[in-house]
């Protein structure tokens, strides 16, 4: 089995926007999930919710015992080793960025660091609503960090209303240049938006076309937690799961990515690209407009196949769904050529050490 690499979510928001209430709700809606979260003040932390959540603080001890700890970006990577060991088991990190002085530097660290064991997870900035133009006028600079962004939290949407809420998020909506926003209050959002949640085999059972919708159908929504998902957060976005035993085109895929809708946030799961790389799967990480591919050799007892899941807000599933059927590549006519695959293969990180196409078969492990 390849290495299974933890998503690093970045939190950002000005002063008092609601980036600590958001953590602990997202503590306490974990379902299951093992969070870490690293923040700059841990007093306004409930420890509580964190141990049940992740019942990590037993597992890594960081000076004081617990995940969260004054950082910056020098002790950053030293945390990071620690929280990603697999003994952790965390499933997400967070990562608070105020205090640091952009939360792009944060980002581009991420980028940058080469612990294998992660994969960026996207900046989420938080946005008090009934601030906005105040927070504006002193910090013209959350123009620029809203334009960053790959999700935004639109919060605190009680203290406005209705009429003006409206016209405010046309004009986040603009700063945020394509990102999602999603509107909150005490920073529900779906955790569904940050985590991988389980284990895919668990998640996706065994999907094949068979049984997803027809083409007029509509996409299974909602497929993955249903039952633990709270009314007020279903309005918020959509999620379509997709399936498909036949290989995608590479080409297509990418077609299909470049040209992805604005609000669909996230995109998570493995693609198979059949005669085009046999031996690898690749693992897709899409946030916001960040997207990577990670190749890693097919298990031996793996089912080859196709499996994702698009997040979003005000998205078309049922158009998300037909798109990507429509990569799909029974005839393989190009296979064989090589730079079918380069389009892909820009989205590869150099960093990282697994085989790719041309490489050698991986030892046959008994
Ligand atoms: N009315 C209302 N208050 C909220 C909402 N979300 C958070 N608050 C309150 O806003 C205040 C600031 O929230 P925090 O979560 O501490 O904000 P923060 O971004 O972590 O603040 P700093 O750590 O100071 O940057 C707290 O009193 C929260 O209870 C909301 O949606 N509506």
């Amino acid at each position: 089995m390849g290495k299974r690499q933890i998503p690093v979510v970045v939190l950002a928001g000005f002063l008092g926007s609601g980036k600590t209430t958001l953590l602990n709700q997202l503590l306490r809606q974990s379902g299951g999930n093992r969070i870490g979260v690293v923040v700059n003040d841990f007093g306004a932390i409930e420890i509580d919710a964190m141990s049940v959540a992740g019942q990590v603080g037993s597992t890594v001890s960081l000076g004081n015992g617990c995940l969260c700890c004054a950082v910056d970006g020098s002790e950053l990577d030293a945390y990071l080793e620690k929280l990603t060991r697999p003994s952790v088991g965390l499933d997400v990190i967070v990562i608070e960025a105020s205090g640091l002085a952009e939360p792009q530097e944060l980002v581009r660290m991420l980028l940058a660091s080469d612990n294998p064991n992660i994969v960026y997870g996207g900046l989420v900035e938080v946005v008090d609503a009934a601030e906005f133009d105040a927070t504006r006028q002193q910090h013209p600079e959350i123009e620029r960090h809203l334009a960053l962004a790959d999700l935004v939290v639109l919060n605190k949407t009680d203290r406005v209303e209705a009429d003006a809420l409206r016209r405010l998020r046309a004009r986040v909506d603009g700063f945020a240049d394509g990102a999602a926003v999603v509107e909150s209050t005490y920073g529900r959002i779906d955790p569904e938006l940050l985590f991988d949640g389980k284990p895919k085999g668990e998640r996706f059972g065994q999907l094949s076309f068979d049984d997803l919708p027809d083409e007029d159908g509509l996409p299974h929504e909602d497929g993955l937690h249903g039952e633990h998902r709270h009314a007020h957060l279903h309005a918020a976005y959509d999620s379509v799961s997709f399936a498909s035993d036949v290989a995608l085109h590479p080409r297509r895929l990418l077609d299909f990515l470049d040209q992805r809708p604005e609000g669909l946030y996230r995109i998570k799961g493995f693609v198979d690209f059949g005669p085009y790389d046999p031996r690898n799967r690749y693992t897709l990480h899409a946030v916001g407009r960040f997207l990577r591919f990670y190749p890693e050799p097919w298990p031996r007892d793996a089912e080859r196949g196709t499996q994702l899941v698009l997040i979003g807000s005000g998205v078309d599933g049922a158009a998300l769904h037909t798109a990507l059927k429509d990569c799909r590549d029974a005839a393989s006519q190009d296979a064989g050529l090589e730079e079918v695959m380069w389009g892909v293969l820009r989205y590869v990180d150099e960093r990282d050490p697994e085989p790719r196409t041309g490489s050698p078969e991986p030892e046959p492990a008994d």
